[in-house]
């Protein structure tokens, strides 16, 4: 690790690593923060509901759910399928020594792209704001997967 750390590509990948995966933490507590100030206070699943009450009406309330819960969970989900992919392949594109203002262009687009979709989605922004964020945020992705690959196959051909 501290060999790793002297390397300045990889520090910028542990640095923005860090910061989205920060923020995909924190779409817990913020679901929980709309759960407890609009009062929804509910179970996830009718089952988890149906062990503690049997009336049908008590039962309902006990699963309502809320839009601005939803879309925090749905953008917590989205980020996990977004941030997962970013920091496996950002680690191996780090190990492959790209140029290192590229690399940091790199990082930097992703971490945008990611704060922009949660700010669209949790905000009901106009689409198509959350829709770009999206891609700009897949195409990094997929530009640094596109590297490793490449260095990989270099690597197979020469050796
Ligand atoms: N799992 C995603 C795949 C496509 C995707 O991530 N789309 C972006 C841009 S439209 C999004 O924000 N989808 C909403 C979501 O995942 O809840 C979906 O079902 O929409």
């Amino acid at each position: 690790m501290a060999s790793l750390m002297e390397d300045e590509v990889f520090r910028s990948f542990a640095k923005y690593a860090a910061i989205v995966t920060v923020k995909l933490l924190l779409m817990g507590p913020l679901t929980a923060y709309y759960r407890i100030t609009r009062k929804v206070l509910a179970f996830a699943n009718p089952e988890d509901a149906a062990a503690h009450s049997s009336k049908p009406e008590e039962k309902k309330q006990l699963v309502r759910t809320n839009e601005d819960v939803e879309r925090a969970r749905r953008c917590h989900q989205n980020d996990l399928e977004s941030i997962v992919p970013f920091v496996l392949v950002g680690l191996l594109y780090a190990l492959t020594g790209p140029d290192p203002a590229w690399a940091l262009l790199h990082f930097r687009v992703f971490v945008c792209s990611r704060l922009v979709h949660t700010v669209a989605y949790v905000m009901a922004l106009p689409q198509p704001s959350r829709g770009l964020s999206w891609a700009v945020g897949l195409m990094t992705t997929l530009s640094m997967a596109h590297t490793v690959i490449h260095t990989l196959y270099l690597f197979i051909v020469i050796s």
